[in-house]
């Protein structure tokens, strides 16, 4: 289920009227997602998403809006939202902040190919070479800092050798990646799992939910993606998958000598703000559908005894 907020066809009807789109035609809640609202809209003339932000607030929106205009002008494969016939894209429905997009074509690529893996890491190096040039900041919301200030919160949920395991990386990482460093910086997706990817074969036709979108390091994005594109069910690398999606993304923005020392480290920071952000939602506060937090306890176990396969290109 992801829609928490319920909407009529009128007030559909009455939202669009101000966009170039003709008349609504129908409403279907997306079932899909686990922290907004989500409609496809169909109307005369087009196919359409209706987003209701359930946790980002009015204010917090520009930044991913110019940020997915930016990109979509550089040629990604991102659409950022429509503008109304007054140029306005961020609105109001049904008291939560609303935006509406076209619907992208394509599927989850939920067991990707290894054409899927180089696409992605291709279409990630493209993003990054480009988004370094990217002005507007919002610091990193789900960072080392984040982490260490809200690990204390899920302890008690904790079997006592997951609760080590967590203490121990959170000791590990500041040591070995630290609150400031010299990674290379840019603006992220902050959260390219394949669910917020869409495929054709091996084209990829959209990158979408941009809403953990900020600046930060640049190796952050990349171990979030080889976590969730890349790992088995017991939370291993598949090394096929790992080797097609690096050898593209260094094609169009090769790996600084800090970053090859840095990656085994960012797959388990990346790894341990996922297991966190999971358990807060399932234990402490469910604003949101909760996804297994297991998973991303797996994935940071595995890390920690098996490290990063070696990087062959750069
Ligand atoms: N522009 C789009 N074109 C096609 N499908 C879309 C589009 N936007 C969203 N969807 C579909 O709706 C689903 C939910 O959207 P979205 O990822 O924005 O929701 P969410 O609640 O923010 O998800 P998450 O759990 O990743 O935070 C997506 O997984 C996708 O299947
Ligand atoms: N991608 C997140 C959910 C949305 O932030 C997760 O898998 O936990």
């Amino acid at each position: 289920m992801a829609v928490f907020t319920q909407l009529s066809y009128d007030q559909v009807a009455v939202f669009i009227k101000r966009f170039d789109v003709g008349k609504l035609i129908q409403i279907k809640n997306v079932q899909l997602g686990t922290e907004n609202s989500t409609f496809f809209i169909n109307t005369e003339q087009q196919q359409l998403v209706l987003t209701l932000f359930e946790q980002c607030e009015y204010d917090e929106l520009p930044f991913f809006i110019e940020l997915l205009d930016f990109l979509s002008l550089h040629k990604l494969p991102v659409k950022g939202p429509l503008y109304d016939i007054s140029s306005i894209a961020l609105k109001r429905l049904a008291g939560r902040p609303a935006l509406l997009f076209h619907r992208l074509a394509g599927i989850h690529p939920n067991k990707p190919t290894s054409g899927q893996c180089s696409a992605i890491g291709e279409t990630l190096g493209k993003l990054h070479f480009i988004s370094q040039k990217y002005k507007v900041a919002r610091p990193n919301p789900r960072d080392l800092l984040w982490i260490k200030a809200h690990h204390y919160k899920v302890l008690e949920y904790l079997r006592p050798d997951d609760k080590k395991l967590m203490i121990n990386q959170v000791y590990s990482l500041e040591k070995h990646i630290g609150y400031e460093n010299n990674l290379p910086k840019g603006a992220l997706h902050g959260d390219l799992f394949r669910d917020n990817t869409l495929v054709n074969g091996n084209i990829i036709c959209g990158l979408i939910d941009f809403y953990n979108g900020c600046t930060g390091d640049l190796l952050f994005d990349f171990a979030i993606l080889i976590n969730d594109w890349c790992s088995d069910e017991n939370g291993n690398i598949i090394e096929s998958r790992y080797s097609n999606v690096i050898n593209n993304y260094v094609t169009y923005r090769p790996f600084t000598e800090l970053e090859k020392i840095a990656l085994p480290y960012m797959l388990r920071l990346t790894a341990l703000r996922y297991w966190i952000s999971r358990l807060l939602v399932r234990y402490v506060s469910p604003i949101a559908n909760p996804k297994d937090p297991n998973q991303y306890r797996n994935i940071l176990h595995s890390r920690c005894i098996q490290g990063c396969p070696p990087i062959h290109k750069n």
